[in-house]
């Protein structure tokens, strides 16, 4: 086995594996270092199985609102067969063959960067084996959930994304602190599958705080309509759990301590920089790895280290990650044939990446909120509709409950953000972020026009109530 290759990339997740993808085909060789199974977190412990476990509950919501329609309890153990099924039953053979296909070497083990152009690889034995890069290293190795350090926390082992996307048994009482995107969409699902008391402890005073506060206000009352109980501005004082895997007491900060079966704490991430050997090559080891549009870390001489995903800090999505990867490989196969692709730049990002939560109701945006555009001195005037005045959207079936916002820009007359909260809105968002990206001018935007009775005449309603 040859240990010099153009491109060796560490972490095989789904931004790890678009770079070998795109540099193969731009002409070079490839290898991926991957410590766990190959197609990362995402594939195994994170959106996929997530989804798996959230699609039951969005289509009962659905199925709900029809009259005529009735739907029985949702078959827990058939909805975890089908998780399981999703991840490949924690089995990477069809990524393996994907990778030999492409072709690029898998080599197994933890990677390290050993000084400049050198990858240190220790596969479980123990044996190690040094690789060499002709022209670049990508750090593609993802990020890891953050437990706080609250006092009897760590000891408690509480479930992070890892644990409750995998597991095979729902909670009587389940403990959840945090009031992000994880925090929401795996507390809806426990509660869907089962889960009869759902206690979600957020330390702010709403639930997804960076989007629209709109968003968050329908989720909560979502959530309180589906009996889960929301407890903001609830700060945790110290957690207990005397028996592993026993009964968990939280207490608050103020107020009675609340009892579980089991704890989810969805508190953050920190980015996968430990233990990397970034010091070898000058750069700190406890941020995330700073990177120009092209991809390629900044404060590096010869410009051949990269990082790509959730490693560099910029966006913590899968398709933001793999939008890097695709403009990562493709630029280091150029400038080994001494092209810059000056068009193959980071643009997306700037504009703010496209987002679905997938809880019900589904929440979904991209670009800016008002708050943020203004905050970026951009003049711009929001307008809002009520999705559930449309007609596609009452033909939906009762109860049809969503809002929607766009955030214009005042002076250029484009938008830069748009929000849904609203049931099965995922499928509008693309087109917001075309509309978004493209920086598509209103008075064109207004010849685009929406099929009747689709909810997607909510663009009408919105332009209309914009004043045109
Ligand atoms: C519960 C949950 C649900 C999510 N749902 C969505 C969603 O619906 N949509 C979405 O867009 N995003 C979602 N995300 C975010 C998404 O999972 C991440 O943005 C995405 O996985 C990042 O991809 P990545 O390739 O950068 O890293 P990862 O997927 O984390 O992959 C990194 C890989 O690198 C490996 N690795 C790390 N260090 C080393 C090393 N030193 N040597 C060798 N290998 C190493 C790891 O084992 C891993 O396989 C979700 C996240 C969570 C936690
Ligand atoms: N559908 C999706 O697109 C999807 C789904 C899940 C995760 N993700 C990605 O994964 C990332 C991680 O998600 P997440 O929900 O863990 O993080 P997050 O940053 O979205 O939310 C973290 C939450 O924890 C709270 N928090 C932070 N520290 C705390 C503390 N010490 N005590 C109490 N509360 C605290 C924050 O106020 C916030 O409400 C997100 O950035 C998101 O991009 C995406």
């Amino acid at each position: 086995m040859a240990d010099e290759f153009d491109v060796i990339v560490i972490g095989a997740g789904p931004a790890g594996e678009n770079v070998v993808d795109r540099a193969v085909r731009g002409g070079l060789t490839a290898a991926i270092v991957e410590e766990r199974l190959a197609g990362g977190e995402c594939s195994y412990w994170a959106c996929v199985p997530s989804k798996a476990l959230l699609r039951p509950i969005d289509l009962a919501g659905e199925v709900g609102r029809v009259p005529g329609l009735s739907l029985g309890p949702i078959d827990t153990a058939a909805v975890l067969a089908r998780r399981d099924e999703a991840v490949s039953n924690y089995d990477d053979a069809g990524q393996v063959r994907w990778l030999e296909s492409v072709p690029a070497e898998l080599v197994r083990g933890r990677g390290r960067l050993d000084g400049p152009k050198r990858v240190r690889v220790t596969a479980e034995d123990g044996a190690e084996r040094v690789l060499t890069a002709r022209q670049a290293v990508v750090l593609a190795t993802g990020s890891t959930a953050v437990v706080p350090p609250v006092p009897g926390m760590a000891e408690a082992a509480p479930w992070t994304s890892h644990e409750v996307t995998a597991t095979s048994t729902i909670p009587e009482r389940l403990a959840v602190i945090g009031g992000g995107v994880v925090a929401c969409e795996m507390a809806q699902a426990m509660h869907g599958l089962g889960a009869r008391q759902t206690t979600v402890l957020v330390r702010g005073g709403s639930l997804l705080n960076r989007m629209e506060p709109f968003a968050g206000e329908l989720l909560a009352e979502s959530f309180a309509d589906a009996g889960i109980d929301v407890r903001t501005h609830t700060d945790i004082a110290r957690v207990e759990r005397p028996e592993p895997g026993g009964k968990v007491t939280v207490h608050l900060a103020e107020g009675p301590p609340l009892e579980a079966d089991e704890l989810l704490v969805a508190t953050g991430r920190r980015v996968a920089t430990g233990n990397l050997g970034l010091d070898t090559v000058g750069l700190p080891d406890d941020a995330p790895v700073e990177v120009d549009d092209s991809m390629r870390a900044t404060g590096i001489a010869d410009g051949w280290l990269y990082a790509v995903g959730d490693v560099n800090g910029r966006v913590l999505l899968t398709h933001m990650g793999k939008y890097q990867a695709r403009i990562c490989g493709d630029v280091i196969a150029a400038r080994a044939r001494g092209d810059e692709l000056p068009a193959m730049r980071d643009l997306a990002g700037g504009y703010g990446a496209p987002q679905v939560v997938f809880t019900d109701p589904q929440i979904c945006a991209v670009g800016r909120t008002e708050e943020a555009a203004r905050r970026a001195g951009i003049r711009v005037r929001a307008v809002d509709y009520d999705m559930g005045s449309v007609t596609g959207a009452y033909l939906q079936g009762d109860g049809y409950r969503g809002r929607a916002r766009a955030v214009v820009d005042e002076d250029r007359k484009v938008l830069v953000g748009i929000t849904f909260a609203a049931p099965g809105a995922a499928e509008l968002l693309h087109a917001a972020t075309i509309a978004v990206t493209a920086e598509v001018p209103l008075d064109r935007l207004w010849h685009a026009v929406p099929s009747f009775p689709t909810v997607s005449e909510v663009w009408l309603r919105l332009l209309e109530a914009y004043g045109m």
